[in-house]
């Protein structure tokens, strides 16, 4: 039987540049010779991305209920996790996926202010004890990833809509689920040039793939 694949995870608030640096974790454990499956959440397969769809779009005059939002976040994960990750990880290939659970507790938890607990029950429930195996969390002060995305373009979604404290209760949310768990989340300081936060991501695969063998 193949030996499990690894499960890693990037994680920040908007415009951190977690797509930006998704792809160069992926080129690093290609150029290993691993098989990488890079996916994202909500989304990743066509179900889970129907109801990212429904979680993205600002349009409507019906607005979401903070629990109807939780639930949906992981009904999209239940569906990813049956049909794209755990598969991937039994036939030993790595899974990079933009956003995971840490996501939930940061935004649906210090952004909407759902307790911590009943999070972690649908954790529990929908996960079955799989956690990452490695978490980059891409941090950086909220004011200058919001001048990213104002610089990036494009229509914003109903998260990129919210006011800017919502995003300080997020941030400080994804900082506190860093300190509580060094081992498995490592903090990247994302307001460096590009160059300098693919050093420091490559230099953490480098350190945590050496210790996995
Ligand atoms: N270190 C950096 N320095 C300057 N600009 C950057 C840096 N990293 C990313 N960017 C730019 O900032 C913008 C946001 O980056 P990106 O889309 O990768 O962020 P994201 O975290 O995936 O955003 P979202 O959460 O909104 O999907 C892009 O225009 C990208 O080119
Ligand atoms: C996994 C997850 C995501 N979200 C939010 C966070 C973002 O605003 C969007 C996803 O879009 P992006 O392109 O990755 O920025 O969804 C959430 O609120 N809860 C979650 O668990």
């Amino acid at each position: 039987m193949a030996e499990r694949g690894r499960f890693i995870t990037l994680e920040g608030g908007e415009g951190v540049g977690k797509s930006t640096n998704l792809a160069r974790v992926v080129e690093w454990l290609e150029a290993r010779g691993l098989e990488v499956v890079q996916t994202r959440e909500p989304g990743g397969t066509p179900r889970a991305e129907a109801i990212r769809t429904l979680l993205l779009d600002p349009a409507g005059d019906e607005p979401l209920d903070d629990d109807a939002e939780l639930l949906l976040v992981f009904a999209a994960r239940a569906q990813h996790l049956a049909r794209v990750v755990r598969p991937a990880l039994e036939r030993g290939a790595w899974v990079v996926c933009d956003r995971f659970t840490d996501a939930t507790f940061a935004y649906q938890g210090g952004g909407r202010g759902i307790p911590a607990p009943r999070i972690a029950e649908l954790e529990r429930f929908v996960q079955q004890g799989l956690e990452p195996d490695l978490t980059l969390l891409l941090d950086m002060p909220v004011e200058a990833a919001q001048r990213r995305v104002a610089a990036r373009g494009g229509e914003r979604d109903r998260f990129e809509r919210e006011r800017a404290d919502f995003f300080t209760a997020v941030r400080d949310a994804y900082l506190a689920r860093a300190a509580a768990a060094p081992r498995r989340i490592a903090v990247i300081d994302a307001s460096r040039d590009l160059a300098a936060v693919g050093e420091q991501i490559r230099a953490t695969l480098a350190e945590r793939v050496a210790a996995w063998r």
